[in-house]
């Protein structure tokens, strides 16, 4: 699959997954914000997580992933053959405990495919990360967020400190207050 500029679904994620790398590096010293989760979701929001887990890593950052919903398709089989190389780990369920042991979480769960209200396992993991208080950064979109109109009431998003919005910020970041970046690869207007 490619979009209208050629570029393959593999290589916007690639670009994604390293400008998201590329943020975190400058904002979160290596010191400090040492021990990285990354919650990758089924999707390719999941996907860019699963790129960046590899860039991170070589700069030099401790990486741990949960990945609840294994997608199946030949770009994240590779992806997940190449975590294996890296030796980074790739979990499947975590507990509060284990969670909390990371200094940053990284929320790749979902991106603008998303809809209506997280169902499992996914809603738990987002309850675990807001109950974290630690620094969270969201790729894309924080999980949860209606992409058209942001944030609702009652609604539950991943409460992140930071977005790194790829290539355009969607309609429902409009009154976004928090930090944000762009990254990924500027589409030709
Ligand atoms: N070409 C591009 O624009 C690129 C975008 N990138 C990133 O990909 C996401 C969008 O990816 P997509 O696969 O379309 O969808 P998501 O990752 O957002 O998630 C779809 C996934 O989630 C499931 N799902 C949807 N709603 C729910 C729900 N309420 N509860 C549970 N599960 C839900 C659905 O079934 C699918 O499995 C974009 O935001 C960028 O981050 C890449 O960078 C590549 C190029």
């Amino acid at each position: 699959m490619s979009d209208d500029v050629g570029y393959t679904t593999e290589q916007l994620m690639e670009l994604a997954g390293l400008s998201v790398s590329n943020v975190i590096f400058k904002e979160y010293n290596i010191k400090k914000f040492k021990k990285i989760l990354i919650c990758c979701g089924p999707g390719n929001n999941g996907g860019d997580g699963l790129v960046s887990a590899r860039h991170l890593k070589e700069f030099g950052y401790d990486i741990k992933i949960i990945y609840p919903k294994i997608n199946n398709k030949l770009l994240f089989t590779k992806l997940l053959k190449l975590l294996e190389h890296y030796q980074i780990p790739v979990v499947q369920s975590i507990t509060q405990e284990e969670l909390n042991q990371h200094d940053l979480i990284i929320d790749a769960i979902f991106g603008f495919s998303f809809k209506g209200e997280p169902r499992n396992p996914f809603d738990e993991l987002i309850r675990m990360i807001n109950k974290s208080n630690k620094a969270v950064i969201s790729i894309d979109v924080p999980s949860g967020y209606n992409i058209n109109i942001g944030d609702t009431t009652n609604s539950l998003y991943v409460d992140s400190e930071m977005n790194i919005s790829l290539m355009l910020p969607k309609e429902g970041l409009k009154n976004y207050k928090k930090k944000h970046y762009l990254g990924g690869r500027f589409l030709p207007t």
